[in-house]
């Protein structure tokens, strides 16, 4: 691991003048290439942190703070530097585009491909992402697939541009137990292999604490704590970050901390 690619500053953002902020303060580094995981119960502002980083916040929304791009060495520009990835697939696939369509067109606009150049590539992002008979799935609309092809094929559009970040919001919350882990470990091998940096949403430690490398914990818009994910899991530093690893069985057994941490 190398420097820091994104630090954010006494980050903070309010979706409305005289609402409670929905991020406070947050001081936050993230190493290039690391695999962090963003944990934290529902509203806790996982979702704000991900939207403020794509610039995807509502008009009326207030940011204060700074989030600085180091690694970048410029603005950061979304689509081509980070690729998203949600908890429904069918909110960023749209329904009535080809697979092959989609997965294309951010190549074709962020690396200046040819139609051509990117339905080329756009089809070995879906072998990558270890789609059966990618050319037929090419021709296929996103209704004809099952919701754990359909969250593949977000993934391929969302590295499509080749970004430098990878941000999964809750990308495997509504999917089964066995398509989660497949999820998991399909993310896990493309960053390895891209070298990416991933953000990695998610209200579930122990889903989260099988492969990241550091947990930042999450509560009511504030960082609780944040560090490598032994740590965090064997000497939690807030009683919050305590009562959510007891809440899970399997974290809170010593022995399996080990065993989950090879
Ligand atoms: N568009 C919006 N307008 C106003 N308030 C919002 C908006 N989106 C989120 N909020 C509020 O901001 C706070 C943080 O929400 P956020 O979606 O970031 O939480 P989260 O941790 O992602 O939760 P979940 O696990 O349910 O996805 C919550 O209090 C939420 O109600
Ligand atoms: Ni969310």
């Amino acid at each position: 691991m190398s420097g820091i690619f994104l630090s954010l500053r006494q980050l903070s953002v309010n979706y409305d003048r005289n609402g409670l902020a929905a991020l406070a303060g947050v001081d936050l580094d993230i190493v290039a290439g690391e695999r962090l995981a963003i944990i934290g119960e529902s509203g806790s502002g996982k979702s704000t942190l991900a939207r403020a980083l794509a610039g995807l916040l509502p008009d009326g929304a207030t940011v204060d703070g700074e989030m600085l791009w180091p690694g970048l060495g410029h603005l950061p520009r979304p689509g081509r530097d980070f690729g998203f990835v949600f908890q429904d697939p069918g909110s960023s696939l749209n329904p009535v585009l080809t697979i092959g369509e989609q997965v294309a067109e951010g190549a074709r606009r962020h690396l200046g491909l040819s139609w051509k150049q990117a339905y080329i590539r756009a089809e070995e992002l879906l072998e990558r992402v270890r789609i059966p008979q990618p050319d037929k799935v090419m021709q296929a609309f996103p209704h004809q697939l099952s919701g754990g092809q359909r969250q593949r094929v977000a993934i391929a559009a969302a590295i499509a541009a080749k970004p430098q970040l990878l941000i999964a919001d809750e990308a495997t919350s509504a999917l089964d137990v066995v398509v989660q882990a497949e999820i998991v470990r399909l993310l896990d091998g493309l960053v390895r292999e891209d070298g990416m940096t991933l953000l990695f949403i998610t209200h579930d430690i122990a889903l989260a604490s099988g492969f990241v490398d550091r947990i930042a914990v999450f509560r009511n818009a504030r960082l609780v704590e944040a560090g490598p994910v032994r740590s965090v899991l064997s000497a939690p530093k807030s009683d919050y970050t305590a009562a959510l690893i007891a809440s899970h069985r399997d974290l809170a057994t010593p022995p399996l901390i080990a065993e989950a941490l090879p």
